[in-house]
């Protein structure tokens, strides 16, 4: 399983941006710029991205943390990771970040390490998401929220049609053209059986997060589940 995520993502690399780009008119850019303020970085603060990609949340938690901080980011697609160091090099100044190729299922960090952290579009990708919270708990420092990006299902029955209706017509069919059709396919059932919000609200309360809310966003087609550790 844990390999077979790990193919479909490192497959998917040299197009991921733009399909991101296309598929969420741009959209996506703004619900990553919400999760990287509701896990509240500050300048100087030291930060971690799991499941960072091709980097887009981390380059925005280095901007916020400035020259003065630093952020990991953690992945174990290695050609995902590497379109982020490309992107890398293209910037001036070059932002703080350290690339970890690594399961964030078995983080390389010691407990108690950061000051906040982002995961997008990770936890409906882990094979075990309690084993996932519990690491992301372990390395935050006490006082320090984390802020996970995911797709959700809405309540409402309409947008819940349109949702599926979308990742069907819409997604399947343009990745088809570009030679990903199984990869893109994969999003809808991993959504199927992700758990809503108020079960992710109690699985972060169990590992022992404190002050946990789900924050359904784009008419609940999306949430943020926001954790702070005490
Ligand atoms: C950045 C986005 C998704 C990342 C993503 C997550 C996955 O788990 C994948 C699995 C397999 C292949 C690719 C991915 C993947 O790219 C979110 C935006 C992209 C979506 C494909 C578009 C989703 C649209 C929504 C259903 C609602 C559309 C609303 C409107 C167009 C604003
Ligand atoms: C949909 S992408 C999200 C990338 C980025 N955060 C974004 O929002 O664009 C999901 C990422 O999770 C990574 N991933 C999934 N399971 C993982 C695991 N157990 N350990 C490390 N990375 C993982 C994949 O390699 C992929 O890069």
């Amino acid at each position: 399983m844990t390999q077979e995520i790990r193919v479909i993502f490192d497959r998917i690399a040299p197009i991921y941006d733009q399909l991101n780009n296309w598929l969420s008119l741009g959209q996506h850019r703004i619900w990553k710029e919400m999760t990287i303020k509701w896990s509240n970085p500050q300048p100087g603060d030291i930060c971690l991205d799991l499941c960072c990609g091709s980097g887009d949340i981390a380059f925005g938690l280095a901007r916020r943390v400035g020259a003065t901080g630093h952020v990991y980011a953690v992945d174990f697609s290695h050609n995902l990771l590497a379109m982020a160091q490309e992107r890398t090099q293209s910037q001036y100044p070059q932002p703080s970040i350290t690339w970890v190729e690594a399961d964030v299922l078995d983080l390389p960090f010691e407990d108690n390490k950061f000051d906040a952290a982002t995961m997008g579009y990770g936890l409906r990708n882990v094979k075990d998401i309690p084993r996932s919270l519990k690491e992301l708990y372990r390395v935050l420092k006490p006082g320090a929220k984390a802020a996970i990006l995911d797709f959700h299902r809405p309540d409402n029955p309409q947008l819940r049609s349109f949702q599926q209706w979308y990742l069907e017509n819409i997604v399947v069919p343009i990745a088809t053209q570009l030679g990903v059709k199984e990869e893109y396919a994969y999003i809808s059932p991993s959504l199927d059986r992700f758990p809503i919000g108020k079960e992710q609200v109690e699985l972060a309360y169990q590992v022992g997060f404190a002050e946990v809310t789900h924050y359904p966003i784009v008419n609940g087609m999306m949430g943020v589940l926001v954790v702070s550790k005490l």
